[in-house]
């Protein structure tokens, strides 16, 4: 598990670990609990997120991964704890107030439009406008403009932008919605299951954008079942068990059995090599 220490600047960083990536703390969370009544779904689970870096929360079935989730994008309120961003603290009562802090989440549902083109999906309730006051219009020029840039240079995929989105593939419709966040211009961008029921193909075109993303700065945080695909794309997986963080791992220096024993029993049987 990485020690985490604070620097003379008052950041939070964390040593320990080599992912190769500035370890500067983008996002903190100190404590953090959240209860629903009698139900205790994340109990005091401390952890620095590094700027840049893709970090995979995994655990099973109401392990407390959406609830940790739903505490960064401003769904829930935390019971107890703290959440900094780059160092500073933030509460969010709301999904806006993190939005405002640059935090994006893209929710499994997608909540795409149809009928629509992607274009369209990518500015859905902030299309750019011209003009003046009540006298406002979308821009439609400015909208396909900068889809296209998103697109192209962003995600890095010569999509064309006027198509509507029901004829794309799975990965294709969760790069749209990948998309959608980065119009906001977030540095945090969670991921909720974003390969959940796609196909191979679909799944290294989605694993293929995180890592786009993470080059181009922004951190990601994946909370995901597929325990393979972030053994291949994360930089750290951290693992919840019963609402505790009980480990965080990296890549190389674990297997899919032992992040399945750990999400399962939430600890190391001996014989086993923890650090
Ligand atoms: N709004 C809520 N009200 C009451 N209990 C809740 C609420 N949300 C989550 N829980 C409970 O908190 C615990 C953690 O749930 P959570 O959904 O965070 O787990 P999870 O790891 O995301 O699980 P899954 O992978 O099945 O979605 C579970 O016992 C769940 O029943």
């Amino acid at each position: 598990m990485s020690v985490e220490k604070e620097d003379s600047t008052g950041q939070h960083s964390t040593g320990g670990d080599d992912t190769g990536k500035a370890e500067t703390s983008k996002l903190r969370m100190e404590n953090l609990t959240k209860q629903f009544g009698r139900i205790v779904a994340v109990e005091d689970v401390s952890l620095d997120i590094h700027s840049s870096e893709v970090f995979a929360l995994v655990g099973d079935n109401g392990a407390g991964k959406s609830t940790l989730m739903n505490m960064l994008s401003g769904v829930h309120e935390p019971s107890k704890g703290q959440i900094y961003k780059d160092g500073k603290p933030v509460n969010f009562s709301n999904p806006s107030e993190a939005r405002d802090n640059d935090i994006e989440t893209v929710y499994q549902d997608l909540a795409l439009m149809d009928d629509l083109d992607i274009a369209t999906n990518i500015f859905m309730g902030q299309f750019p406008r011209t003009g003046f006051g009540p006298l406002q219009l979308i821009d439609w020029d400015e909208t396909y403009e900068r889809a296209e840039q998103i697109m192209m240079e962003r995600l890095g995929r010569d999509l064309d932008i006027k198509t509507e989105v029901e004829f794309l593939s799975g990965g294709q419709r969760q790069l749209v919605a990948i998309g959608r966040s980065l119009a906001f211009d977030p540095d945090v961008i969670i991921l909720d299951e974003p390969t959940s029921a796609l196909s191979v193909d679909a799944t290294r075109l989605v694993q293929d954008t995180i890592d786009t993303l993470a080059d181009q700065g922004i951190t990601i945080v994946i909370v995901s079942h597929n325990i393979e695909s972030v053994l291949k794309h994360a930089d750290r997986i951290g693992v919840l068990f019963r609402g505790s963080l009980v480990d965080i791992k990296q890549p190389e220096e674990t297997d899919l059995e032992e992040l399945n024993e750990l999400m399962t029993t939430g600890t190391l049987s001996s014989g086993r090599l923890d650090d």
